[in-house]
């Protein structure tokens, strides 16, 4: 389970509107309301928890009332400090939850692929920050207005959020914190401090913070320009898009290493076949080709060339993305579904999709892999073999 945590209990002194910014109209809603849209329209967050003045709490309750279809919510009163506010909503995040995702109120730009990217980060590495490389050249200064050295920028990142952690060491993180007395300026920094390393996420630029003035004025513009973009290329892409599908099914015999989507899944059989026998990416490059009308992964390495004995189906992936570059065509999305009765591989999915992403140059966001059983029906519910579907679209350049 995924909860998002948004603070929004600040001050807005630098935005010098005399009022907390969050409530200042953007485009055609709030700030706060873009980010907590954009949470809830992510199939992979399960609740909300957003942190407001103690004063703003009955207003904001009175305004997420009024949104229709959007994800459970609690709101609570927040702190002195964005930390405060935070430690104060770590406090009502379910126990079930696994992964905390916090968020700042203040950045309404944020998008629906950055969130899966974030995700996905934090459940393989833990902890997860999203950011940019710093463009400027970074100084430091003392008090009296002299520069006393300067940063090497190829090392300089400009930390953002969504910060994605595993909900255990998020709490810990915060606990210690406020043991020591420590205040930071991040959540990320919190952890760090425990010893634990925090992953890079890419991210972008206009995921800005809305700070000064000048920063409304940016939103505004960035957000009426994503609006038109969106709105032109919807028929284009329609009329460029084309559609695959893959199938595939391999025998589970023994003495054989199991390996889906490049993962080595722990069982006590494994695939048989010439390759690897990754079922799943044998389905996911079939949709490939036939997306593309570009026949399928037999025409292309068959089964009767020694070369491809053994081979790594992750290392045919990425030269499956190549052919499909090279005939002008670019992945759009991929969907697919392990059909096996055991073992259980929900677990491993998240590296999964991080193996297919890298191999075909691809956002997370881009891919979806499921899994599910056949209620004990058939070869895969006998626990026979494996299959695997799999739906892909690709634009044409
Ligand atoms: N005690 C605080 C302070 C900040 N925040 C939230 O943390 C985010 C990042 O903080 P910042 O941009 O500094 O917001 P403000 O504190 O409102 O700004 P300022 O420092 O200019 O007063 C914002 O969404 C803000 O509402 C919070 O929840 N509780
Ligand atoms: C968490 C943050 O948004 C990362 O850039 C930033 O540190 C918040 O800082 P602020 O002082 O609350 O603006």
């Amino acid at each position: 389970m995924v909860t998002v945590i948004i603070p929004a209990a600040g001050q807005g002194k630098r935005m010098m509107r005399g009022g907390n910014k969050v409530f200042l109209p953007l485009v055609d809603m709030p700030v706060l309301l873009h980010s907590v849209l954009t949470f809830s329209a992510c199939s992979e967050v399960d609740n909300l928890v957003i942190v407001v003045a103690p004063d703003e709490v009955d207003q904001v309750q009175k305004m997420l009332c009024n949104l229709i279809g959007i994800k459970p919510w609690k709101v609570v009163a927040g702190g002195r400090e964005r930390q405060h506010s935070i430690a104060n909503a770590i406090k009502v995040v379910p126990n079930t939850t696994k992964t905390i995702l916090v968020h700042d109120g203040a950045r309404p730009l944020i998008t629906e692929e950055c969130i899966t990217n974030v995700i996905q980060a934090s459940v393989v590495h833990k902890a997860a920050v999203v950011a940019v490389a710093v463009k400027n050249t970074i100084k430091t200064v003392d008090e009296d207005g002299w520069v006393t050295g300067t940063l090497e920028r190829h090392k300089l990142w400009s930390v953002q959020t969504p910060q994605g952690f595993d909900a255990r060491l998020l709490r810990k993180a915060y606990e210690q914190a406020e043991q020591d007395n420590f205040v930071g300026t991040d959540d990320a920094s919190l952890v760090e401090r425990l010893g634990v390393r925090v992953k890079i996420v890419c991210g972008c630029y206009d995921n800005l913070k809305v700070t000064t003035p000048e920063d409304l004025t940016i939103a505004e513009a960035l957000l009426k320009e994503r609006k038109s973009i969106l709105d032109s290329k919807g028929c284009d892409n329609n009329e460029m898009m084309r559609v695959g599908m893959g199938y595939d099914v391999h025998k589970l015999v023994e003495n054989r290493k199991l390996i889906l989507g490049g993962v080595e899944v722990p069982y006590e059989l494994g695939l048989d076949g010439h390759s690897d026998a990754d079922v799943l990416l044998h389905a996911i490059k079939d949709a490939l080709l036939g997306a593309a009308a570009l026949g399928d992964i037999g025409r292309h390495f068959p089964d009767t060339d020694m070369q491809y004995k053994g081979v790594s189906s992750l290392f045919l992936l990425k030269r499956v993305g190549e052919i499909i570059a090279e005939h002008g065509y670019l992945v759009h999305n991929l969907d697919a579904t392990i059909v096996a009765q055991r073992p259980k591989v929900a677990m491993y999915i998240p590296e999964m999709n991080c193996n297919i992403a890298a191999a075909l140059g691809l956002k997370i966001g881009q891919i979806n892999v499921k899994a599910t059983t056949t209620e004990g029906l058939g070869f895969a519910g006998k626990g026979e073999g494996i299959a695997a579907y799999a739906v892909a679209s690709i634009l044409q350049v």
